[in-house]
């Protein structure tokens, strides 16, 4: 796709001297003496993601506002400001209309920089958009699969939801249980489906940089913050924020996060003006919200903001039947994929896969059954790979070996986390530090757990 460029400008020779400076590096350029002027071409090509330099000796309130509008009906450019009066900052206006604003004279290499940033970005947002429409079509109600009274009562939570303009909503339930399908679902078949939805794993990143991937920062804000960067909040400003393990963040961070959220406008760090944004925030946790709250681990102003409204995802052990619908979609799934062909489930395989208890729940099962697809070899699913351990229920599972073994005392002598700190020191242990197997027997997600490898220094020392 060309690289397609507009330059509104009212200085003849400046707008010239843009346009060959572009043109060296292959943009395909227009040029126009008044927004007025623009309208009709890039109206015209509102769908095609593009940058506009706008370059005005003059910038009055009648120009300011032609911009705006022409701005908010081109739905992928990008706008780039050159502002001539040093004296006068950029209004508030310009500001929130801009990608980047810069002092005239500029640069011109910084410009050709940011231009490529701005053009990047644009491609982004155009892309986004036509995802879109294969997105809503994937993550329909259906797509949350199963038939038992449980999942039925959740997708019709999940209709009832998404007819609601929803601010803020949690999706709590253990582990591989649907959390991110659920906000994708409800994302895709609410009312914000046309603009974007973010997603941030909140247990993979340290505070600080956190903090700036949320609400962005300014170029100089900090050592290496060379650019000024557009944070989660503005990315997603129109649609959906997912905020994925709410539990593990910092509690000054969750400070921030009410107050954007009540609001509706953010700071970026270095920033001195506030930005409004106007988005839902969806909010997942494998653990216990209320629990947390009540430990002083999540703050309870944030715990009653964002459990407005809730859904909880029931665990796949506690609605075996839908394993009857699960089971044969995700075989004729990974044989699409494998180009295998499946199309016999022997009973003594259904006996294991409804007797395991799915600690990991939906994923687990996912995972289990792409090996078996993977290494089958003929129409007949591999008993042999489903390696399940044979009992019941999780919590009679007898471990292996003693070697496999953990004693905890509960008797107040260790905090949670050092628990935790145990459990996945032992496992690494055990498995030879193979993260994937390790984050399919503790059914947490690899990031998860490479987050607290990291957290509790267990790299050298395990
Ligand atoms: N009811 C369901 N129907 C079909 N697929 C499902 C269902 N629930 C979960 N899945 C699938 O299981 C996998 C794990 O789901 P997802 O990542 O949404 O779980 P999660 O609860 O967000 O997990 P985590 O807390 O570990 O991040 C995904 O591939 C998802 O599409």
């Amino acid at each position: 796709m060309a690289s397609r460029m507009s330059i509104i400008s009212d200085d003849p020779a400046l707008s010239e001297e843009l346009k060959k400076t572009f043109q060296r590096d292959d943009w395909q350029i227009d040029s126009y003496a008044q927004p007025l002027q623009a309208r009709g071409v890039l109206l015209e090509q509102a769908f095609e993601p593009r940058v506009v330099v706008v370059a005005m000796r003059v910038l009055s309130q009648e120009a300011l506002d032609e911009l705006k509008s022409l701005h908010d009906s081109m739905e992928c450019g990008e706008w780039i400001y050159l502002i001539a009066d040093q004296e006068q900052s950029p209004s508030a206006q310009v500001n929130r209309l801009a990608f980047d604003v810069l002092d005239q004279p500029a640069d011109l290499e910084r410009l050709a920089l940011l231009a490529q940033r701005a053009w990047r970005s644009a491609l982004t947002r155009w892309h986004l958009r036509h995802y879109t429409t294969t997105e809503r079509k994937r993550f329909s109600f259906e797509a949350y699969q199963g038939t038992s009274p449980a999942v039925e009562e959740v997708r019709s939570l999940l209709k009832q939801l998404s007819d609601v303009p929803l601010s803020t909503l949690i999706i709590t339930g253990e582990t591989g249980t649907g959390k991110g399908l659920v906000a994708r679902i409800l994302h895709y078949c609410g009312e914000r489906h046309k603009e974007p939805l973010v997603e941030l794993n909140c247990a993979a990143l340290p505070k600080e940089l956190l903090e700036s991937q949320l609400f962005g920062h300014e170029a100089g804000a900090f050592t290496g913050a060379r650019t000024r960067h557009h944070g989660l909040f503005e990315q997603a400003n129109g649609g959906t924020l997912f905020l994925d393990e709410i539990g593990d963040m910092d509690l000054e961070l969750q400070a921030k996060l009410l107050k954007a959220i009540e609001d509706k406008k953010i700071r970026r760090l270095g920033g001195e003006r506030e930005i409004d944004v106007d988005l839902q925030i969806f909010a997942a946790t494998s653990v216990n919200l209320e629990q947390a709250a009540r430990e002083g681990k999540l703050r309870e102003d944030l715990y009653h903001r964002l459990s407005v409204f809730s859904i909880h995802l029931p665990p796949l052990r506690t609605r075996k039947e839908d394993m009857m619908d699960l089971v044969p979609r995700i075989v004729a799934e990974f044989n699409l994929k494998a180009n295998k062909k499946i199309d016999v489930i022997p009973n003594k395989v259904w006996e294991q896969l409804m007797a395991y208890n799915w600690p990991g729940n939906i994923r687990e099962l996912r995972n289990v059954i792409e090996r078996c697809v993977l290494l089958s070899k003929d129409e007949v699913f591999p008993a042999r790979w489903l390696q399940l351990p044979d009992s019941e229920t999780a919590s009679s599972r007898q471990p292996s070996s003693d070697e496999a073994a953990l004693l905890v005392p509960l008797d107040g002598s260790m905090a949670l986390e050092e628990i935790d700190r145990m459990v996945i020191q032992k496992a690494l242990k055990l498995n030879n530090f193979n993260v994937t197997e390790i984050a399919r027997v503790l059914g947490t997600t690899r990031e998860t757990l490479r987050y607290r490898i990291q957290k509790y220094d267990l790299k050298q020392r395990a």
